[in-house]
């Protein structure tokens, strides 16, 4: 619509101004010589109105983040009874909007008060000129009403071509962010690289060293290296921030090493290609992310499959029973982010949804979060079964998990200071074994098992805090 408003305004200028020019081109000379004034303006208008509409468009942006955020929390906001607090900083950042809205508002009207006055302007241009012309006898009073006729016709055109000029601009600075995001290429390849046929599941770190981009000045990892082997387990151990979460995102890729090398298979990570070695690793986090649709398209997300595929994998997770124990069973809606689920509910959808794939590497992060001891030894059993012929990293938090692992790694302030067997490094008598002592006072003087979960002394809930 707005192009075939454009053109026909376009050409009606044009056409008018010829007959103009033919009826007296003295007359159209005055008449033009205001254009250049107007086009200056014009730009000057144009980069303001993009400007402010890009800011009008941030501003919206912020306030839309504070509801997305509130809205998707709101136990916690009520938890903490933060709503009026909540809200306040809602109105504040749609109070920002506003604001620019405002001069936005103000900037547009003041220019079509502009070009209004400038076609007015014009057409008593044209009849003061044009009287004193006819006053002389040099131009007739016909021809004077043909060309006023004529003036009116190009000022209205104007008129609407600076109100189009204006939402044209508008959309500009609206868009300039989409199109930023849009041109944004990752700096780690989406897809692209080798695929290898059969690659063994060995999982290396040799001397890695990184920083988040977001915190440049704090280094992460300062030379981290350990090797698993095919089929191995190894458990990373350490205190809170000591870089075991981040260990396990770069096997993933979701960041490159500032130096050093991370091998799958034998093979440099930054060879493979992601969309496939993501295929041969799952991940099963703590606070497991499921999607607001069925339990059955949860637990098929990454693969198309059938029921039973489905079903088979529900098993192994031991989640069968309770999904056939919902009226809908797998065609049951989890909810958002799978609120309608039980957390170790959820931890055994997230283990099926990780099973299906059938990965060569599991990357496992125990949870800390308290369950009850029947939902505890569901989760542990299906763990445990998901672990069996393949090569984990698991960040533990459990005694036996780490008794079990082929290979403890006890990483702290972003190195490995310990690597070795439990045994072999209860016999070191250091980190570890201090730790180690630690849960075992914490579990007899509470009367529990070595479970790091039921330690009150560790605020973190983390196997060496
Ligand atoms: N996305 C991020 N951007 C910037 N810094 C980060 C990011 N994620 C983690 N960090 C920082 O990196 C350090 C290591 O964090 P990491 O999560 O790897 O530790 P962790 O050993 O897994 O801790 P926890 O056991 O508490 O989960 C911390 O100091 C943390 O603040």
């Amino acid at each position: 619509v707005n192009m075939s408003m454009l053109s026909r305004n376009i050409l009606q200028i044009i056409g008018s101004l010829v007959i103009m020019f033919v009826l007296d081109p003295a007359l159209t000379g005055v008449l033009l010589s205001v254009v250049p004034i107007v086009s200056l303006g014009a730009v000057q208008y144009g980069y303001m109105v993009k400007n402010l509409r890009q800011k009008f468009q941030d501003r919206l942006a912020d306030a839309s983040t504070t509801a997305e955020e509130a809205l998707s929390s709101i136990r916690t906001v009520r938890m903490f009874t933060s709503e009026k607090k909540t809200s306040q900083h809602y109105g504040s950042d749609i109070d920002k909007s506003y604001q620019v809205g405002k001069k936005l508002a103000l900037v547009q009207g003041g220019f079509d008060g502009v070009i209004g006055i400038i076609a007015y302007g014009a057409i008593v241009l044209v009849l003061w000129y044009g009287g004193k012309l006819v006053n002389e006898k040099q131009l007739s009073p016909g021809i004077l009403t043909s060309f006023l006729l004529y003036t009116l016709q190009v000022a209205m055109s104007f008129a609407m071509l600076s109100s189009l000029y204006g939402d044209f601009m508008q959309a500009v600075g609206a868009s300039i962010r989409i199109f930023d995001l849009m041109d944004r290429k990752p700096e780690i390849p989406i897809e692209g690289g080798s695929q290898i046929v059969d690659m063994e599941g060995s999982v290396e770190f040799q001397d890695v060293y990184f920083t988040y981009p977001s915190r440049p000045d704090t280094q992460v990892l300062k030379g981290v290296s350990f090797k698993v082997e095919p089929g191995q387990v190894v458990a990373l151990v350490g205190p809170s921030g000591g870089g075991k979460s981040t260990i396990v995102n770069m096997i993933e890729r979701f960041y490159d090493p500032e130096s050093g090398w991370i091998r799958l298979g034998g093979n440099d990570l930054s060879t493979l290609d992601p969309q496939w070695f993501r295929q041969q690793i799952s991940m099963v986090s703590q606070e497991p992310t499921l999607f607001a649709c069925s339990i059955k398209d949860n637990i098929s997300y990454g693969k198309d499959c059938t029921l039973e595929e489905v079903v088979e994998a529900a098993k192994q997770a031991n989640a069968h029973n309770f999904i056939m124990g919902f009226e809908e069973q797998y065609d049951t809606l989890v909810g958002e982010r799978g609120v309608r689920l039980s957390g170790g509910q959820k931890q055994r959808v997230a283990i099926a949804r990780a099973l299906i794939m059938n990965p060569s590497i599991l990357l496992l992060d125990e949870a800390t979060s308290a369950l009850d001891a029947e939902s505890e030894h569901l989760v542990q059993e299906a763990i445990d079964h998901a672990m069996k012929g393949r090569t984990v990293i698991v960040i533990a938090h459990r005694l036996s998990t780490v008794r079990n692992a082929n290979v403890v790694a006890v990483v702290d302030k972003g190195k490995i200071v310990e690597q070795g067997t439990h045994e072999e490094l209860l016999a070191q008598d250091g980190v570890y074994k201090r730790l180690v002592l630690r849960q075992l006072m914490a579990g007899a003087t509470n009367g529990l098992d070595f479970n790091i979960n039921n330690d009150k002394d560790d605020s973190n809930g983390h196997l060496l805090d």
